[in-house]
């Protein structure tokens, strides 16, 4: 499907103009539909064969990654268009706004500011005229103190034991961002701690969290920027009462609870000890806030240092971005790259598969960071947009979906570009697994680019003495169409440093890709409708006689589960 043949005007109540060129407002835009038709003609492969350098062309190494995206259909020309949209957008502007502590979360009038979190150049960042260093390394001061003494044993237990189960209570960017990360770092963490999470409102995990600790050495760390996410506050309430109902004295339960928030009120109203609250800004988005005490689970997992090495590659990743040019940007280029093929090649989703198994939870944080952030339909003044915005995001580590849904990447009817991120030397080396490994990521990208033709797949039929009938349908069905694009992002090994690199590479392609969208990448309010309409039908389900709501089938399924529950 092509851009031009997506009709929003199908859905009843979200009517924009339908523009043919996406992103006319640009004047580059014209340019890239003139682009497309040029290089409809050229294959990846064709382009490869006509500029020798192209490998090293096409390459952009920064903060420890490297990025490979020659495998993808495009020319200097193409490249240098694409930058020149990101310029009239304004990306070099709003990226000064956000640096500057400038509130460009209008809709909820709040900086954007968790570069600050991880920036350890002498820079001062202010927010409203003030300077947030001092508040920044106050945190950092308290963070490292806890960590110290949940180590060293002086914060104990109230029966005096250490404390051996660190459970994260926190949902959604109070959550991902320190599970992909913590999975990441499993070979920086310690071994008398064992991390837990409850996210999810679902009971069982409550359950199976909790048959898994032992209160005497527990301690949660309610994670909530609000401090009135239904989750969490459910799922804390019924830590705190499991925790009394084992023998915890109430006068003790101080030493087992710890919250981060930036709501204090809230979270001391909970029952938190002031001393125990970790403050964080209102500058800092919930998906962006692992940088922040939000994560505070890293370094009590790992080290301080270790969460010190990670805000660095952070930092790093981040004075590239604020540096680079354009067509030498990595998250720039990387947004670039999305955006032609979601608003030019009719792509609708984009597939992140990391070879390593400690980047499982990767894929997942990034639904969150950019589907939350980009899954808009009206501008930041309010307009309706009249092109795709953010893709479906999706992925899993290989070798696994190879065997899986690869097939759909290799011969399927839809565009997919794929980010394989490869880390060239593993931490836990065994035979040459590490080398199989990478070997099938470099096997897929080359794959997908090739493809296999028609004469091929007869050849290959015919050496395997299939008559002519026989070869003819079947050679059909084994041709793979090639050409297909993919990103090759490569690191030595995942270290906390490359790692922080990683997170904040792709939480700047969010950010260019909404400013050329024109979106506000930092507010949510798609998730407040299902939270209000949630609450409404936890009435029904609870109370004796309920009175309809709008539609036959949610009542349907209201009496339902009544009759099974009541
Ligand atoms: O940290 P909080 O305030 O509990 O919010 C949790 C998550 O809920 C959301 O607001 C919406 O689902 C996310 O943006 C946020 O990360």
């Amino acid at each position: 499907m092509s851009s031009e043949n997506f009709k929003p005007s199908n859905f009843k109540g979200w009517e924009p103009a339908v523009n043919t060129t996406p992103l006319s407002q640009y004047a580059s835009a014209k340019i890239l539909a003139a682009h497309r038709d040029r290089l409809s003609s050229q294959t990846i492969s064709g382009l490869f064969a006509s500029d020798p350098r192209r490998a090293e062309t096409y390459l952009i190494s920064a903060a420890g990654l490297e990025l490979d995206f020659s495998k993808n259909a495009i020319d200097q020309p193409l490249l240098k268009t694409l930058a020149a949209m990101a310029g009239e957008a304004g990306v070099a502007e709003k990226r000064t706004a956000m640096v500057a502590g400038e509130k460009i979360n209008s809709s909820e009038n709040r900086a954007v500011f968790h570069t600050a979190l991880r920036d350890f150049t002498n820079s001062d960042p202010q927010v409203d005229g003030e300077s947030i260093k001092p508040g920044i390394e106050d945190v950092l001061q308290k963070i490292r103190i806890l960590t110290s003494n949940i180590h060293g044993g002086k914060w104990t237990g109230y029966s005096g034991k250490k404390i051996r189960h660190i459970i994260n209570i926190g949902v959604g960017g109070s959550f991902l961002g320190i599970k992909a990360v913590l999975d990441g770092l499993q070979p920086w963490q310690r071994d008398d701690i064992t991390t837990h999470y409850i996210a999810n409102i679902d009971p069982t995990e409550l359950h199976q969290v909790l048959t898994n600790i032992d209160a005497e050495t527990a301690l949660f760390i309610v994670a909530s920027k609000s401090f009135s996410t239904l989750e969490t506050k459910l799922n804390a309430t019924a830590a705190r009462s499991w925790m009394l109902e084992q023998g915890v004295p109430e006068q003790d339960i101080h030493r087992h609870f710890v919250a981060i928030s930036s709501n204090i009120s809230a979270a001391t109203a909970f029952g938190i000890a002031k001393d125990n609250i970790f403050p964080m800004g209102d500058w800092v988005g919930g998906r962006y806030s692992l940088w922040s005490a939000i994560g505070l689970m890293i370094p009590l997992a790992t080290s301080y240092a270790v969460f010190e090495r990670l805000l660095k590659g952070a930092g790093a990743m981040d004075q590239h971005f604020l540096t680079a040019p354009f067509t030498e940007n990595m998250p720039v280029v990387m947004a670039l790259l999305g955006i032609w093929h979601q608003n030019w090649l009719g792509a609708e989703s984009h597939a992140v598969i990391p070879y390593d198994s400690r980047l499982t939870t990767f894929p997942k944080h990034l639904q969150q960071m950019d589907m939350e952030s980009n899954g808009k339909t009206v501008t930041r003044d309010g307009e309706a947009v009249h092109y795709h915005t953010g893709a479906v995001i999706w992925g899993d580590v290989g070798t696994n979906g190879q065997h899986a849904y690869h097939q759909l990447f290799h011969q399927g009817s839809r565009l997919v570009p794929i980010d394989f991120i490869v880390p060239l030397q593993s931490c836990n080396p065994i035979g040459a697994q590490h080398r199989w490994l990478v070997a099938h990521a470099f096997a897929q990208s080359q794959a997908l680019m090739q493809g296999k033709n028609l004469e091929q797949a007869r050849a290959e039929l015919a050496n395997k003495g299939l008559n002519e009938s026989q070869l003819e349908s079947l050679a059909r069905q084994k041709v793979i169409p090639g050409n297909r694009p993919s990103n090759m992002l490569t690191m030595d090994r995942l270290t906390p440093e490359n790692l922080g690199a990683l997170v904040a590479l792709y939480e700047h392609k969010v950010f260019v890709q909404g400013i050329i969208w024109n979106l506000n990448s930092f507010d949510q309010w798609g998730v407040e409708l299902g939270k209000v309409l949630g609450n409404k039908i936890f009435d029904c389900l609870s109370e004796d006689a309920f009175s309809d709501v709008e539609d036959s089938s949610t009542n349907r399924l209201i009496k339902k589960f009544k009759l099974l529950n009541d």
